[in-house]
């Protein structure tokens, strides 16, 4: 695919320097932004400016010459006039924090994660909203089915932008959009957040499944039963109900529940031989957001009292001692139901 150079002059900060920023940092370089990537680690930076690499997310591939890293925050931001955030869930409010200080009104803020916070179980653009002094309305989200390691070799991929401002998600689209990464636009900012989050409980759920050597059948029960779960969520936070038809709702959940890219199905499938979480997520030594994402979906199905069986399950497999093959049985031996309401 051949790049583009529409953004010509322009300049973008990225945070942080995990798979998914550096993929996306190269994405607009590629556009022809000038990006700094902010990290905190001091050799990372050291590493992407002299060799041009991210050997630890990104191995073997070159980046493009127009990204450069720091770990200076007033450098990333000077004449920024995108800010895009990807750092971990748990990690977004300590980043914005430090971002504040230097981020002009102006800059068009956009945030990649896919997660709540922990405890408060915040969306991330009310965390960065907080953080940033600005309305919630004023942050886009970018999400849909899109692995780092895809995007970095240029392989076609699609996404949504979700903004409140139709003018603030069309700059994003212009900004990100080239030949091989499609970004469409949408209104629904809280149906792409819970949407991004909860499809990887459902992939750790599909990577267990995997791991204890269910089939297909099983797959395809937990991505539209899973689907069915982030709906009824979803649309009692306020979502639009047709966002999970679209790509960061079913196209993310496929993707997620069956590549193996996957950082959550991977960790579910480790899980499956009884291995300790801690001992799981250890040997993953990447952010699997689907595990605080369970416990926080736990207390959100909860709060608006909705039914999440596999969430459920999942959490008393992460949290409670139980067994993968239990919480399968208790799935499957739950009363029996209708799939959708009865027409009077
Ligand atoms: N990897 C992907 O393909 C992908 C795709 C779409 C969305 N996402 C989402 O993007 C977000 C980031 O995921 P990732 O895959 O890039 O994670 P990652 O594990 O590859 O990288 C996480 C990075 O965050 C840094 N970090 C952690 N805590 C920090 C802190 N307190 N301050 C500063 N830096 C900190 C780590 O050092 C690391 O560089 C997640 O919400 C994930 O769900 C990832
Ligand atoms: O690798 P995962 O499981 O963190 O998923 C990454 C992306 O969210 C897929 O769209």
């Amino acid at each position: 695919m051949t790049e583009t150079k529409a953004q010509a002059g322009r300049r973008a900060a990225v945070f942080v320097a995990g798979s998914w920023g550096t993929a996306l940092a190269s994405v607009l370089a590629q556009n022809g932004f000038d990006v700094l990537l902010w990290t905190r680690n001091a050799d990372q930076a050291e590493q992407i400016n002299t060799k041009h690499e991210n050997s630890k997310y990104l191995p073997g591939v070159k980046l493009p010459q127009s990204l450069r890293a720091t770990t200076e925050m007033k450098e990333a931001l000077q004449n920024a006039e995108l800010a895009l955030f990807v750092a971990p869930s748990a990690a977004m409010r300590e980043v914005a924090k430090q971002a504040a200080p230097f981020m002009k009104e102006t800059t068009l803020c956009i945030h990649a994660t896919k997660g709540f916070e922990t405890g408060t179980l915040k969306r991330m653009t009310t965390v960065l909203a907080e953080e940033l002094g600005r309305s919630p309305d004023q942050i886009a989200v970018l999400s849909g089915p899109s692995h780092a390691e895809e995007v970095i070799r240029k392989q076609p991929t699609t996404v949504v932008v979700a903004s409140a401002d139709l003018e603030a998600a069309e700059q994003a689209q212009d900004a990100f959009m080239n030949a091989y990464f499609r970004v469409y636009t949408n209104p629904d900012v809280a149906g792409v957040e819970v949407a991004g989050a909860i499809k990887n409980i459902i992939a750790l759920g599909a990577g267990l499944s995997d791991g204890l050597g269910f089939g297909d059948n099983a797959k395809a029960a937990l991505i539209t039963r899973g689907l069915a779960e982030i709906s009824r969520l979803g649309t009692a936070m306020g979502a639009n109900p047709l966002t999970f038809a679209g790509l960061a709702g079913v196209g993310d959940l496929v993707v997620t529940c069956t590549s193996k890219h996957s950082r959550n199905w991977r960790a579910g499938s480790m899980l499956a031989d009884g291995s300790p979480l801690d001992d799981v997520l250890e040997r993953m030594g990447m952010v699997v957001e689907g595990v605080k994402t369970t416990r926080a979906a736990y207390e959100l199905a909860s709060r608006y009292d909705v039914e999440m069986p596999i969430t459920a399950q999942l959490y008393q497999v992460l949290f409670a001692g139980s067994s993968p093959r239990t919480a399968v049985e208790n799935l499957m031996g739950r009363l029996k139901t209708h799939e959708i309401e009865q027409i009077e």
